[in-house]
């Protein structure tokens, strides 16, 4: 995502953290990535200060996964059990001051070697990074874990259409005895992206973030993920409808939204298309988030006229200003999704009259019956400034202090 100010320059302030990523426009300019916000953009180099190496000290908590100078098997006897994506980095025994990041995949463990070069670390000679806490936070997201999270074709059978979406059909299955739900996307560069991006969800844990499994590159590319037996809640909720389902079942499903965001805003990631399509419900009827992480596949690929404008942020769709605020804004309108069962957001307006209103200062009706402090949690979802509005931290205290009273 790329998103500026009027003259390109990125806006930051002293003491934030930007990784120059390639020259500017003008002689001592730069690109830069800013590491918390995503926001791309031009910086003087007269204003940036390069950060120091951090030195490497096992006791350091920010380095929880560095365990110093030990041998590989001594790594592979750390990483026990062998859960996917566990990883440690080390000092090589036999090469002093090398490093090495040990990662595990299908109960084995791959051991990695960081390249060192201009004072820079690398794993794939494409990224560089100026110390290991800025590489662990990227690389295994972006760079090698994809390939290590590839399936076996063998070990999946596929079984019947359950849905269809933007970029293909999603197919119930069984993987290794697991029931799966098997997305394939058959056009390679949509693929290509695509890729790219599940590697974010490799990294995420969590009960309200649908489980990717892994990939299998077979006829395009196969995503799998846990199976969500009740499928989307929007089609969960207009199903059954207000005499089965009832407000304690709402503000659950609210919560359990809440949390799945609560750990994204955690890990300073954004969804950037949160709405009640993108929530699946489990057979236990939990909600979980799902294609977080590929949001942004169809973002940066489209313009302004894909954006789900009834869901989406002023500032997003006016300046491309994606924040876990502008997460926070779709969250509101997601819980009067909730709370109307699966309607429509801004019934009976078009996108052009929402988007024009909403700039105006008009903000929907509370839906039938919605308890009046849900509907506070909403607007205040909804505040022009996106700083007014609430951290999904506190979002999740008002729904939980919401649900205490059902
Ligand atoms: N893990 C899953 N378990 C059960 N059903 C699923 C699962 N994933 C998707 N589905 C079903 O398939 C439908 C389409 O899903 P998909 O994510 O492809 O659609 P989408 O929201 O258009 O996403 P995209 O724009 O990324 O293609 C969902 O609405 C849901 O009904």
């Amino acid at each position: 995502m790329v998103s500026e100010t009027s003259s390109g320059e990125i806006a930051y302030h002293k003491g934030d953290i930007l990784t120059v990523i390639g020259p500017g426009t003008r002689d001592g300019e730069y690109r830069a990535r800013h590491n918390t916000t995503g926001e791309e953009g031009l910086v003087s180099g007269s204003k940036l200060r390069e950060r120091e190496a951090l030195r490497i000290d096992p006791k350091l908590s920010l380095m929880p996964w560095f365990h110093g100078k030990i041998s590989g098997p001594e790594a592979v006897g750390k990483l026990k059990p062998a859960e996917d994506g566990l990883f440690l980095v080390r000092e090589s025994v036999r090469h002093p001051g090398d490093f090495v990041l040990c990662l595990c995949f299908s109960q084995k463990v791959f051991h990695y070697r960081v390249i060192f070069k201009d004072k820079k670390l690398s794993i794939d000679n494409k990224q560089f990074f100026y110390n290991l806490i800025d590489m662990i936070e990227v690389c295994p997201a972006a760079n090698f874990s994809a390939p290590g999270w590839l399936l076996d074709l063998s070990k999946l059978t596929l079984g019947e259409i359950i849905g269809e979406g933007e970029f293909g059909a999603v197919f119930e299955g069984e993987y290794a005895g697991q029931r799966v739900a098997v997305k394939n996307i058959k056009c390679d560069v949509t693929a290509q992206a695509f890729l790219e991006e599940t590697s974010v969800m490799t990294n995420l844990h969590h009960k309200n973030l649908v489980r990717l499994l892994g990939v299998i590159l077979h006829n395009g590319l196969h995503i799998v993920t846990e199976l969500m037996a009740k499928g989307n809640l929007v089609n969960f909720l207009r199903t059954r409808g207000r005499f089965a389902i009832s407000a304690t079942q709402l503000l659950r499903f609210s919560l359990d939204v809440c949390e799945g965001m609560e750990h994204l805003e955690s890990k300073k990631l954004l969804h950037r298309d949160l709405a009640g399509r993108n929530i699946l419900v489990s057979e236990d009827t939990v909600a979980k988030i799902s294609d977080f992480g590929l949001a942004k596949v169809s973002s940066t690929a489209t313009d302004n006229s894909k954006l789900p404008i009834k869901w989406t942020a002023p500032e997003a769709l006016k300046n491309k200003k994606f924040s876990t605020q502008s997460d926070v804004w779709s969250y509101g309108v997601l819980l009067w999704e909730i709370f109307s069962y699966g309607r429509q957001p801004y019934p009976k307006m078009s996108v052009s009259e929402v988007r024009e209103r909403v700039d105006q200062g008009y903000r929907m009706e509370p839906p039938d019956e919605c308890p009046p402090d849900v509907y506070s949690i909403m607007t205040s979802c909804w505040e022009m400034d996106p700083k007014r509005r609430p951290s999904f931290h506190k979002l999740r205290e008002r729904v939980e202090k919401e649900l205490g009273k059902h």
